[in-house]
């Protein structure tokens, strides 16, 4: 007998259908619908993946970018090695100026998509746990002002809070287009909403 989230993880069909189709995560189902919705990756971008262990975004974005674009995976924890000599992996803390310079060596210039499905680690008092999300969005934001080349694409991971409308806000004024959905993968009792802003601009000063 296992655990009563163990028990409900075989019985959800996203769980199911990621063993069945060798994803490394049901989340790869996130990026699945937002992406066929939206179109964000295409193939031979450059792409980069912040928060990406196991590997299930990793590997549909390395699906949709072909052999000619490249993935770069970064996470705290370790990334599996993947087949295909176009996925870098990156161990490290992507908040940090090290990691982040580590990601610009390896893609050599800028990317057309930052994508993170990175979810801070929580403590569960509340309003810790809510400026710890909106320090790692920025940071997210950030990044992507560093690293996209003009009319790429973000997509990116948020849980509401006191500063999502100031942060929606923030992004239209960077990103020709930006939108908010939550996939039907998404669990209905997670607070988790997914920002797509599309279009990059150009670095607005506050
Ligand atoms: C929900 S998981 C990502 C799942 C992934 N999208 C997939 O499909 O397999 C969130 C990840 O974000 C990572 N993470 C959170 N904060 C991070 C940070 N500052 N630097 C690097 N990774 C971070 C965590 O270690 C965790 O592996």
């Amino acid at each position: 007998m296992g655990s009563k989230w163990q028990m409900e993880r075989k019985k959800d069909p996203y769980y199911k259908r990621a063993k069945a189709e060798d994803y490394r995560s049901r989340a790869s189902y996130k990026l699945k619908q937002i992406d066929k919705k939206y179109k964000i990756i295409k193939k031979g971008n450059t792409v980069v993946d912040l928060g990406a262990a196991p590997g299930g975004w990793s590997q549909v974005a390395l699906e949709k970018v072909d052999e000619e674009g490249i993935v770069v995976g970064v996470d705290l924890n370790h990334i599996r090695a993947l087949p295909n000599e176009n996925y870098y992996r990156i161990k490290g803390d992507f908040t940090t100026p090290e990691v982040q310079g580590k990601i610009t060596r390896v893609i050599g210039g800028k990317a057309k998509v930052i994508m993170s499905d990175a979810s801070p680690e929580l403590c569960g008092i509340k309003n810790l746990d809510q400026l710890r999300s909106i320090d790692l969005t920025n940071s997210v934001i950030g990044i992507a002002d560093n690293l996209l080349e003009q009319k790429g694409n973000l997509v990116m991971k948020v849980f509401q809070g006191p500063e999502y409308k100031e942060m929606l806000d923030g992004l239209k004024r960077k990103y020709r287009q930006v939108k908010t959905t939550k996939p039907p993968s998404s669990r209905k009792k997670s607070s988790e909403m997914y920002v797509i802003a599309m279009g990059y601009k150009h670095k607005v000063k506050k």
